[in-house]
């Protein structure tokens, strides 16, 4: 049986349309399935956790963006006991983009109902506030990437964009005017036991996975099951620069200049002089000062093709 969790507001509904041609196939094939669509923010993690509570060994199929596949995993009960596959239709994807799996939907089904290989994946968790905790296959962080995730839910303007097929227009309009407002902070941030000072940071992001933000692949030696996280810290950089690195960063070039420090581990701790906006997989969390990452003992399967 495939439980299929679907965000049919995805890319401004593009979630519906893509359901109905994927629910023909499975018609079609006599393919045993439920479908569950979401009807509200976090309702994806309801849903999982109580599918993911009955005993066995469970086929969830994604069909969303990422924030639809972080409410999922965060729903999970027990990650080994789960085969994920995911019909990418987000805005940004990258989950799909990090892993390499295909972003056409019909392509992407075929694999999961006949996979050819599957990948283990490590699953981060932040910890924040009281206790709080999210899990993450992307990228958590905070500052600038975080704020452009917050402008983004508040402005309404992805929501146009999309419905015109420039999606990535809003994050990059968003982007600028973040950058115009950003306030650089003071962080000390500790992997695995060792702290550095990094003064006027812009963001300090933990990746899993190479790419955030819709394609930019700022943590290029990222490898999603070496149970390491990339820590990526832009510190120390004019306004100008980082306009110009932002373009660089799609291939991976910005780790060549000052200003941009990668650290590797896997216990991570940052301490920021100032609260600021934080992010799991571009959902964002309010204003924090302190966020502890780590990973999760347990691999999550995913289906790649
Ligand atoms: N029925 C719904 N109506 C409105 N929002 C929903 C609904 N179902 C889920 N959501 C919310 O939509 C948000 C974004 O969804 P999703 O990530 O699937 O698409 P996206 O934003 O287009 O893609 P991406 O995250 O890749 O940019 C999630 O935070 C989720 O909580």
């Amino acid at each position: 049986m495939y439980h299929f969790i679907v965000n049919p507001n995805a890319r401004s509904g593009l979630g519906k349309d893509t359901w109905n041609t994927i629910e023909r196939v499975l018609v079609d094939k006599n393919v045993d399935y439920q479908v569950y669509e979401t009807k509200y923010q976090r309702h994806a993690t309801a849903i999982s956790r109580k599918i993911t509570e009955q005993e066995g060994i469970h086929n969830i199929i994604v069909l969303g963006g990422d924030g639809t596949v972080n409410e999922v995993v965060n729903g999970i009960f027990d990650l080994e006991r789960v085969i994920l596959g995911y019909v990418p239709i987000g805005s940004s994807n990258d989950f799909a983009r990090g892993l390499s799996l295909s972003q056409n939907p019909l392509e992407a089904l075929a694999g999961i109902l006949n996979p050819k290989e599957c990948v283990p994946i490590n699953v981060g968790i932040i910890g924040y506030g009281n206790q709080k905790r999210r899990r993450f296959c992307v990228s958590s962080g905070l500052g600038f990437d975080a704020a452009v995730c917050h402008q983004i839910v508040v402005s309404h303007l992805k929501t146009f964009f999309n419905k015109i097929k420039l999606g990535k227009l809003a994050y990059a309009g968003v982007a600028l005017q973040q950058l115009i407002k950003a306030k650089p902070s003071s962080m000390s941030i500790t992997v695995d036991g060792k702290t550095t000072k990094y003064e006027k940071v812009l963001f300090a992001a933990a990746m899993n996975l190479k790419y955030e933000g819709g394609g930019f692949m700022f943590a290029p030696k990222a490898v999603v099951n070496d149970s390491i996280l990339n820590i990526v810290i832009a510190h120390n950089l004019p306004k100008l620069k980082i306009l110009l690195l932002l373009p660089l960063a799609y291939r991976g070039l910005h780790t060549h200049f000052k200003g941009i420090s990668i650290l590797e581990g896997k216990n991570i701790i940052i301490n920021s002089e100032v609260p600021l906006p934080i992010h799991t997989d571009g959902e964002p969390i309010f204003l924090h000062n302190k966020i502890h990452v780590t990973l999760e003992g347990k691999t999550l399967r995913v289906v790649k093709r």
